[in-house]
């Protein structure tokens, strides 16, 4: 069973009164919705509407268990303390997180409904796979309802180094409520390392003090006689199912006339994320506009297209990155585009999942420049619907994926420069250096899809739950 703030659909209420269910966004569903559709497994999740009183519903094979939230849990658990609070706090306070007493009240008071909704739905002796920063608590809560359960927890954001966490006023509270799960993920060792060192230092607990490695070496913290286990499982996709839509007739076509409709430009870099300002989405654009500027950049032969779906737009911090992303895209239009030929094409909206992928296919550099991300599936997708061994991949090092894709163009988005001149390199490369790099990435992402990261996960968790305790060796004790 699987909980998760999010169902993988989110219910939409079409202006006719009826309703429908459509595909929810971000990574997180986009990781775990074929897993569990193919094990058959159940989600606890919100439905993405206010005030929705669901009864457990079975869509498309797969049972669902809503836990309603009131528009003022939206604002103040969601868009406040999961949002405003811990989503910056998290990412390197590219933001300033806001710490706001009531914001954390309503986070409390949500985690536990979404614990008693695992509780009565769970069957006895199930493993609880629960996910994601806005419910840390939930693991602690839910253990004390249903001691029989093996719980593991994911964590789908990067865990903040010590000295930024330490600002959280709710800080122990957050780490013991960790410590109920029996094994606790994060996508890289140094998440897993400073939780460990949290798990000492804020709730007094003896840990492991060697190195944790990727799907190895796990850390552990003793808790009473419960030994929770500490590891790095890096997320992917189903690598394999996408590589072979991507060289579907349809989606090739489909590429070939955006190719068109663009122009048939010599150069079209793509830009796929939530509208977050944890993307980097200014940066690129900076770099593009500055390259322009420097004569680097021919307007006549590039363009760059950027999707960006919406997100958490009521969120001040969003609210103010859409206004001065908008801005640069204007402004770079305004000064290098041609009538009919804009430089930047810019969509503001969903797009149609085999419409994404064309897009891919079609796409000569993307661009993954976020300031810090947890992992970021679109460069795993990129990467895997090039067959052809096309295409060049700019990745931010500050993404979890920049650990695995090596062979990527990697940049420091911080350093406007250096950002400047991957992309202009990534453009620029000839075809066998692109082709040798691809050639490794797609090595990279086709061995280490998502249905590995799942049964890494489950099995550590299966040795780690219930009946797979076991105290620490001597040597560990804190
Ligand atoms: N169908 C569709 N999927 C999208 C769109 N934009 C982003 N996505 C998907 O949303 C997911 C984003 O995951 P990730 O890069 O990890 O970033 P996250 O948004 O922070 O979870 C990827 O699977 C993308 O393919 C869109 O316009 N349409
Ligand atoms: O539910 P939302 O508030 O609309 O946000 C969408 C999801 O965004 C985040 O995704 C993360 O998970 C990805 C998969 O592990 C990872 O690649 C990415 O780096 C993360 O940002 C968030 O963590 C999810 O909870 C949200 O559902």
């Amino acid at each position: 069973m699987v909980v998760a703030n999010r169902l993988p659909v989110d219910l939409e209420r079409l202006p006719d009164g009826t309703t429908r269910w459509k595909r929810s966004p971000g990574g997180l569903v986009t990781a775990l919705e074929p897993i569990l559709r193919s094990n058959k497994g159940a989600w606890v999740g919100w439905a993405g509407v206010a005030d929705a009183e669901l009864d457990p519903v079975v869509e498309d094979g797969l049972e669902l268990y809503p836990v309603p939230l009131s528009a003022g849990e939206i604002a103040e658990y969601y868009e406040g303390f999961s949002n405003a609070t811990l989503w910056p706090l998290y990412h390197d306070v590219i933001v300033k997180p806001e710490y706001d007493r009531q914001w954390w009240n309503s986070y409390v008071q949500v985690n536990r409904r979404f614990a008693e909704a695992t509780s009565n739905a769970a069957a006895e002796g199930a493993t609880v796979w629960i996910q994601d920063y806005q419910l840390q608590l939930v693991p602690k809560m839910l253990r004390m309802l249903r001691p029989d359960l093996t719980i593991g927890f994911f964590l789908h954001i990067p865990f903040p180094p010590v000295e930024l966490f330490m600002q959280l006023p709710w800080r122990t509270e957050i780490v013991e409520g960790l410590l109920g799960a029996d094994l606790i993920g994060f996508h890289l060792p140094g998440g897993a390392q400073n939780f460990l060192y949290l798990a000492r230092r804020l709730a007094g607990q003896q840990t492991s003090r060697g190195t944790v490695g990727v799907r190895s070496k796990l850390g552990v913290v003793q808790v009473g006689f419960r030994t929770v286990r500490v590891g790095a499982f890096p997320i992917s996709i189903a690598s394999g199912v996408l590589d072979e839509q991507s060289r579907r007739k349809a989606i090739r076509d489909r590429a070939k006339q955006i190719r068109k409709e663009l122009g048939n430009p010599k150069h079209i870099m793509l830009g796929v994320d939530r509208l977050d300002y944890t993307k980097g989405i200014d940066i690129r654009l900076d770099a593009l506009y500055e390259l322009l500027q420097e004569k680097r950049i021919d307007p006549e032969d590039t363009v760059m297209v950027q999707l960006a779906t919406p997100s958490r737009e009521r969120v001040e911090s969003y609210v103010q990155m859409r206004g001065s992303i908008e801005q640069t895209v204007s402004r770079i239009n305004g000064e290098y585009a041609q009538v009919g030929r804009p430089v930047v094409h810019y969509i503001h909206r969903p797009i149609p999942r085999d419409e994404l992928i064309a897009f891919f296919v079609a796409a000569d550099v993307m661009l993954v420049t976020p300031l810090r991300d947890g992992m970021n599936l679109v460069a795993k997708e990129y990467v895997a619907c090039r067959s052809d061994l096309g295409g060049a991949l700019l990745l931010s090092e500050f993404t979890g994926a920049a650990a695995e894709l090596r062979q990527a163009y990697l940049c420091n988005p911080h350093d406007l420069d250096n950002t400047k001149d991957a992309m202009e390199q990534a453009l620029n490369q000839t075809r066998e250096e692109g082709r040798r790099r691809m050639r490794a990435l797609r090595r990279q992402v086709l061995a280490h899809d998502v249905d590995r990261w799942a049964k890494s996960f489950l099995e550590a968790l299966g040795r780690s739950g219930v009946a797979g305790s076991a105290l620490l060796p001597p040597t560990d004790r804190g």
